[in-house]
């Protein structure tokens, strides 16, 4: 296909056939040389706010998989830092490699990253996205690198894991793996939460094997039922 993507045919050194303004003056990545940055006092600090309730989908677009959100209001935006006025954010996604040793898209004194975090803004100076997208001054992307394979995953809010209702069984049992303690009192939601089957698909290619094992999929992670021997379940709804 003539679209653009990453294989030999029509990855980054075959843009310019299609995209001319792929060797222009402001292209990017770049390799950041800390010894070529200046300090900047005038720089103020990012003002990030986000309302998760923007967020509309996820979605693979066939270079990435990124989080759209509702951009027809103020309510998850950029202000501060290097720009002027107000930027709203229109989507996340990554840019990854196939090992630890690449991935990113900017380099840090030639220093490559596993993966790279992209948060897209758009100037509302602008009426939307996509005449923003056109202007010198339209979009403002937050990059975030990524690394490590068990990393710090501080402030992570797991409420964003719940459903919306939590109507609940409950009952006395046990941990399901070993060492299998008599300990836990179960507290099970009546309403699921959807997966994409491209999540679905990204569990299983997680390995339960190390990277010097032959690969083995993580899948059928899971303990049968065991029997109740007389234990009562009580539901917190009618
Ligand atoms: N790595 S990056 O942050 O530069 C980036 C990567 C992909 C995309 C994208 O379109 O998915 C985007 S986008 O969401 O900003 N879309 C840019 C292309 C576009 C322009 C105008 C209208 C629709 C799409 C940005
Ligand atoms: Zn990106």
């Amino acid at each position: 296909s003539h679209g653009w993507g990453y294989a030999e045919h029509n990855g980054p050194e075959k843009w310019c056939d299609n995209f001319p303004i792929a060797n222009g003056p402001r292209q990017s990545p770049i390799d950041i040389q800390t010894s070529g940055s200046s300090y900047d006092e005038s720089l103020k600090a990012l003002k990030l706010q986000y309302d998760p309730s923007t967020s509309l989908d996820i979605l693979n677009n066939g270079h990435s998989f990124q989080v759209t959100f509702a951009d027809n209001d103020d309510s998850s935006t950029l202000t501060e830092g290097p720009i002027s006025g107000k930027y709203r954010l229109k989507q996340f996604h990554f840019h990854w490699g196939a090992s630890d040793d690449k991935g990113s898209e900017h380099t840090v004194d030639g220093k490559c990253y596993p993966a790279e975090l992209h948060l897209v803004h758009w100037n509302t100076e602008y009426p939307s996205f996509g005449e923003a997208a056109s202007k010198p001054d339209g979009l403002a992307v937050v990059g975030v690198f990524l690394e490590g394979k068990q990393t710090s995953f501080t402030n992570f809010d797991p409420t964003i894991l719940l459903p919306e209702s939590l109507d609940y069984w409950t009952y006395l049992g046990s941990l399901t793996t070993p060492p299998l303690l008599e300990s836990v009192t179960w507290i099970v939601c009546k309403q699921s939460i959807s997966v994409s089957s491209e999540q679905m698909k990204k569990f299983r290619s997680l390995l339960f094997t190390a990277e010097d094992e032959e690969a083995c999929c993580m899948v059928n992670n899971y303990r049968p039922p065991q029997p109740l021997k007389g234990r009562e379940v009580r539901a917190s709804f009618k």
